[in-house]
């Protein structure tokens, strides 16, 4: 459902992704693990078609990114980090402005946004204004736009980030009722959650891939289990810098 192909991106004279290359299918829950600054977020906007690679592709469901966008994007769910919002909108009327970006007809807009508020479980706050909403809720909200287009494949920038953990098990679980029909790709720093959320993990350091299995295949190559993995296939920037 997700390839992505050989992606190479620079700032200036700084490789932030370089060579990035995997493909995700359906019923996989991929988390993306990586250091501060390892080029999580970068990936993840190409692959979301908000910035251009400098090489390589990105196929959603067969279409690519850079040569079919429109194609691609309308089979992609996508939470940028942090998840903003328009703090003046209402969740319906931010789902509404949403739809018809998708180029979503009327009676297909009320079925669907009335779909996501279900599925996201955001009844209850759906008509007052973003701006009130708590960061579990505003959360929330931000992954029901990304499931308007009922889309194959789910880009997640760090979805539980800052959420206490009842608003982290209701966004785990809104992702654990999407997960058998979709392929998903999170980013998180909670290592903790990754066992809980994903049945795949890769780790990137520097632009680089450098572990790729399950959860419980990279905790078991350290004694002190995945944390010890992580810090040891990308602590290494740390220590250089130390
Ligand atoms: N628009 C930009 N202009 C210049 N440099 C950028 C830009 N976006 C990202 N970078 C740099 O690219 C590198 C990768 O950043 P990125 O945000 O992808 O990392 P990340 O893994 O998502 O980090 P974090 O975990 O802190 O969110 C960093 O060195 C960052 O400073």
């Amino acid at each position: 459902m997700l390839e992505l192909k050989h992606l190479v991106k620079s700032f200036g004279e700084h490789i932030a992704v370089d060579k990035v290359g995997f493909s995700l299918n359906k019923g996989e829950v991929l988390g993306f693990l990586g250091p501060n600054g390892a080029g999580k977020s970068t990936t993840m906007r190409m692959v979301a078609g908000v910035i251009e690679p400098d090489q390589g592709d990105v196929l959603i469901s067969g279409h690519s990114i850079i040569t079919a966008p429109r194609e691609a994007q309308r089979r992609l769910g996508f939470l940028p980090e942090g998840a903003p919002l328009y703090p003046d909108m209402t969740p319906v009327e931010f789902l509404n402005f949403m739809a018809t970006a998708y180029d979503l007809d009327r009676a297909e807009r009320k079925r669907a946004i009335d779909r996501v508020i279900a599925d996201a479980r955001i009844a209850n706050v759906a008509s007052r204004r973003n701006a009130t909403l708590s960061k579990g809720y505003r959360r929330r909200v931000g992954l029901a736009g990304a499931l308007l287009n009922d889309p194959d494949v789910l880009v997640l920038d760090e979805p539980t980030d800052g959420l206490d953990p009842v608003q982290k098990r209701a966004v785990r679980a809104l992702i654990a009722r999407m997960a058998p029909e979709k392929a998903i790709l999170i980013s998180t720093h909670t290592l903790e959650e990754v066992p809980a959320m994903c049945n795949r993990a890769i780790i990137i350091d520097r632009g680089k891939v450098v572990a790729d299995g399950t959860p419980e295949s990279l905790a078991s190559q350290s004694p002190g289990g995945l944390e010890e993995t992580f810090i040891t296939l990308a602590g290494t920037a740390e220590a250089d810098a130390a």
